[in-house]
């Protein structure tokens, strides 16, 4: 039995997995608390992450009907980018700066000059710093809180301080390391002299973590711990690593030629290689995997955040806005959305704000509204998924993953709009089943046996044929209309040209 572990920026949740029978026992999730702010701060504290973390553990394992002494290893999956820093007792210096923080986007521009712009970042580290990044929400910390700075000893990411947190261990892999902007995403060792020009007091060696590679553990449980969520003694925690390379584990995008597309808070899509890609565009970001290999990858910032802004205003449960959007037109009569509430990563607008456009007396219905904002966070991911050029040549299917692919309409969309057929894995939290996976090819690899992690994906990841979705002739070509629309809306008020 394993227990994979998934903090995504709304909930953490777990599953319980038995890999011999193949079969998901038992899932539970707890929510988390966002504290937003209107210059682009978007922060949750460390705390609230155990505490979620432990409810939904403690109902996973209820649910699944087992005893918790029979998990063997625990992987647990991230929100990529915050900054968890830690002082020399292990407490927080200051709540985490979220990966959708833009209020560091000043600071961001700062550090690519520095660095000797994108030329430059793409030279040192593999790819071109990005306001979501850490390292900017490092420069920031040291400029408006001083003294919680100086108290750093340790600088994480929000997956290894879980696995901080169950093991008492600081160590850190390539995935997550990889968006920090302070590793070399190409030879996966960190960046000490980057850190250096952005935190010159820190001792690099000191409050970095220690690198693992992916099939190693973090550490074992902690005995306090292990005692409260009723684990053995001994349980391993393996490495770990972002959501999305998690993610892309739980799809099976492991070797080249899949292509992995989220519908979570933010929207991305990678597609593992087994080399650093340096792609012509700095949107695309040269992640490292957590399986061994790279995992480039775009994220747009608005996609479940931004339908669940109009959703709520309009009072509507996820069921009515799906059916609202399912009987609004495509196009929605006109209306387009450009949904950066709160900034934007690709196109690189970080501290740009959201547009309705083209509303006139006849078209301004709810049903409209509801439509357009899920097109144009859609728009967004094709916007993202085209800068990606030959790396996705050829690919014939997308695997669906995160809350919206619950959405039969959203699913349709994505396969109309990409023109590309859409499936969802069985398992659409595939963050948390590919945290699980990792942890049984860490023990695998812990006992000394022949690991791979290609038959535990082999076993559990199950494509669900009932979520097939075929682009349709018409639909796509109705689409490709409204997206030029999309495209010219972003030139007219953002000089995006592509
Ligand atoms: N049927 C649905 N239609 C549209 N959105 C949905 C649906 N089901 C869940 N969601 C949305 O998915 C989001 C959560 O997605 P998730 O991938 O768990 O996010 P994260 O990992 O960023 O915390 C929520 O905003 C929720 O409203
Ligand atoms: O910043 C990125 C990717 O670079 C985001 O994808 C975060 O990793 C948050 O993921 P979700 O909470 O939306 O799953």
């Amino acid at each position: 039995m394993y227990a994979g572990v998934d903090c995504g920026t709304q909930s953490t949740k777990v599953m319980v997995v038995d890999i011999e029978r193949a079969s998901i026992l038992g899932e539970a999730s707890r929510p988390h608390v966002l504290v937003e702010g209107d210059n682009g701060r978007r922060e949750q504290h460390p705390g609230g992450w155990i505490a979620a973390l432990r409810g939904a553990f403690a109902e996973a394992v209820d649910k699944a009907g087992i005893d918790a002494a029979s998990i063997r290893a625990i992987g647990v999956s991230g929100q990529q980018h915050g900054l968890v820093a830690l002082d020399a007792w292990g407490e927080p210096v200051h709540p985490a700066k979220l990966w959708c923080d833009t209020e560091t986007a000043a600071h961001n521009q700062v550090l690519v000059e520095r660095l000797g712009g994108e030329a430059g970042c793409l030279d040192t580290l593999g790819l071109v710093l990005q306001t979501g990044y850490t390292a900017s929400k490092l420069a920031w910390l040291r400029d408006v809180h001083p003294d919680s700075y100086a108290r750093i000893a340790t600088l994480l990411l929000p997956h290894d301080y879980l696995n901080f947190w169950l093991t008492g261990e600081r160590v850190a892999e390539a995935g997550d390391a990889s968006g920090t902007g302070y590793f070399d995403t190409r030879t996966r060792r960190w960046r000490h002299d980057v850190l250096a020009a952005i935190a010159p007091e820190l001792d690099a060696e000191r409050v970095l973590p220690r690198l693992i590679a992916s099939h190693e553990a973090a550490g074992v449980v902690r005995r306090d711990v292990a005692r409260e969520l009723g684990l053995a003694d001994g349980v391993l925690v393996s490495s770990g690593g972002g959501d999305n390379m998690l993610g892309a584990i739980g799809t099976g995008n492991i070797t080249p030629g899949l292509v992995t597309l989220s519908l979570g808070t933010s929207g991305t899509v990678c597609a593992y290689s087994p080399q650093p890609v340096i792609r012509d565009t700095s949107m695309v970001a040269n992640f490292c995997s957590s399986s061994g290999g790279w995992l480039p990858l775009i994220c747009t910032m608005n996609v479940t955040s931004a339908t669940t802004r109009v959703r709520e205003l309009f009072g509507l449960d996820l069921a009515t806005f799906g059916e609202r959007v399912a009987s609004a037109p495509i196009g929605a009569g006109g209306v387009t959305v450009l949904p950066f509430f709160n900034g934007e990563r690709v196109p690189m607008l970080p501290e740009a704000t959201a547009s309705f456009l083209g509303l006139s007396s006849v078209n301004v219905t709810q049903a409209n509204l509801c439509r357009a904002v899920m097109e144009g966070a859609t728009f967004g991911l094709r916007y993202g998924l085209e800068l990606f050029g030959p790396l996705v040549e050829g690919v014939s299917q997308i695997r669906l993953i995160g809350g919206g692919a619950k959405s039969p309409v959203w699913r349709q969309m994505v396969a109309d709009v990409t023109d590309t057929q859409v499936i969802c894995p069985e398992v659409t939290d595939a963050a948390a089943l590919g945290a699980a996976l990792q942890a049984a090819w860490c023990h695998q690899y812990e006992r000394g046996e022949a690991i791979s992690l290609d038959p535990l994906c082999t076993r559990l990841v199950r494509l669900d044929e009932r979520s097939l979705a075929d682009p349709d002739a018409s639909r796509v070509d109705a689409y490709q209309s409204v997206y030029s629309r999309y495209r010219q809306a972003l030139l007219a008020h953002h000089g995006c040209a592509g």
